[in-house]
């Protein structure tokens, strides 16, 4: 370690305090995603779109609905976001902030916001069972939610109407950014289908824009009592309040979209197996949507999001993320022939068809 001209000491001393950093940066990682979670609650970027162009800190202050002697407050928060990029500093215009991709996507009327998937997963409802992660490791829980609320997400979202409308809101706007994809890029997946059914399809706003986008495929949304009770379908859209571990309505195709990621591997097969039972015979299919866990990390950010829904996951629910061979495994063991996967058609999402 240390060499006659000191050389092996410095490396080893640097080596200890990028550590030490790196231990300091990973306890405080929260505060990016509470940063982020308060600019929503105050609306910023909507203030700077509507401002039409760079906002100064003082305009910025003015504008929003806070303790003017707290504005050195604003501008901490905002430089945590101008660093991680949710924002820019646009120096020739007097250090005004604008938006950037990313805080264009937390616009709240825009409709590919992301606004209402963040507010409710920084919910402490959502995030109190981390705390409950080393615990839950020791006890006989389903799950850290049950270790925290004593009740399954799904029950607590079945009482809580708060809880049901913000996650339903949440899925609701990721529906709205996935549509407008599956609709153009992934049109192929639809073609030439008569009947769909969008298995655990939320509020209906997935199967709302398949159904816009081809009229002669009739959709019905299937889903609990307390998400789709009192919902109105349209022309070629209708809602089925069931149990899909129960029974799931005949059709050309079972659409599954962040389904199976919720589930144990014994779940999904009993899932795939409804799924399989109710497909027609002779051209029936399983479209699913979900990530697929790559076995190379290409991309770090990419990898690290998805390990960070594996998580999840497993703190809410029951489920994981899974890699090709374990989606293959899936599929056989619930009596499936053959798979189609287009990976990351979606982003960090792919789209899997799989026949019987
Ligand atoms: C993660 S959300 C996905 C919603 C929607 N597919 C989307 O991606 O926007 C899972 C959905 O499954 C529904 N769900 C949970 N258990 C169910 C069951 N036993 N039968 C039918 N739907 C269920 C939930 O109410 C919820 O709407
Ligand atoms: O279906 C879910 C559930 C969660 C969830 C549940 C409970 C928690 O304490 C945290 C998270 O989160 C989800 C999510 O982030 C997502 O993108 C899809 C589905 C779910």
């Amino acid at each position: 370690m240390a060499s006659a001209n000191g050389v092996g000491v410095e490396s080893s001393r640097k080596e200890l305090l990028d550590a030490q950093a790196h231990v300091y940066n990973h306890t405080f990682n929260f505060i990016n995603s509470m940063s982020l979670n308060c600019a929503i609650q105050l609306g910023i970027p909507d203030i700077i779109h509507k401002h039409g162009k760079p906002m100064t800190l003082s305009q910025l202050a003015d504008a929003l609905p806070i303790n003017k002697a707290k504005s050195h407050g604003l501008f901490r928060v905002m430089r945590i976001l101008v660093h991680s990029k949710f924002f820019n500093k646009d120096v020739d215009e007097e250090e005004a902030y604008c938006l950037t991709q990313a805080s264009r996507l937390l616009l709240r009327d825009d409709p590919i916001s992301l606004a209402p998937y963040v507010i409710s997963m920084i919910d402490p409802i959502m995030m109190d069972p981390f705390h409950n992660l080393s615990e839950w490791l020791q006890d006989e829980c389903l799950n850290p939610f049950f270790t925290k609320h004593g009740k399954t997400f799904w029950e607590l979202a079945g009482v809580d109407q708060n809880l049901n409308k913000k996650f339903n809101e949440a899925m609701a706007c990721d529906a709205g950014f996935v549509t407008s994809i599956l609709t153009t890029d992934c049109r192929q997946v639809f073609e030439g289908l008569e009947s769909m059914v969008d298995v655990g399809g939320g509020t209906g706003e997935t199967a709302k824009g398949i159904a816009d986008a081809f009229p002669g495929l009739k959709c019905i949304v299937l889903d609990l009592p307390h998400v789709v009770g009192g919902l109105e379908g349209c022309e070629n859209l209708r809602f089925f309040s069931g149990d899909m571990f129960e029974s799931i309505p005949n059709a050309d195709a079972i659409f599954l979209k962040w389904i199976l990621h919720d589930w144990s591997d014994e779940d999904c097969v009993k899932i795939l197996k409804k799924c399989k039972e109710a497909i027609t015979p002779n051209g029936g299919k399983v479209i699913i949507v979900e990530m697929i866990l790559e076995d190379q990390i290409e991309d770090e950010k990419a990898t690290q999001t998805q390990f960070f829904f594996d998580v999840l996951m497993m703190v809410g629910l029951t489920g994981k993320q899974r890699s090709e061979k374990e989606w293959s495994q899936l599929f056989s063991a619930a009596g499936f022939g053959h798979y189609k996967m287009t990976p990351a058609a979606l982003g960090l999402r792919s789209v899997i068809e799989v026949f019987p």
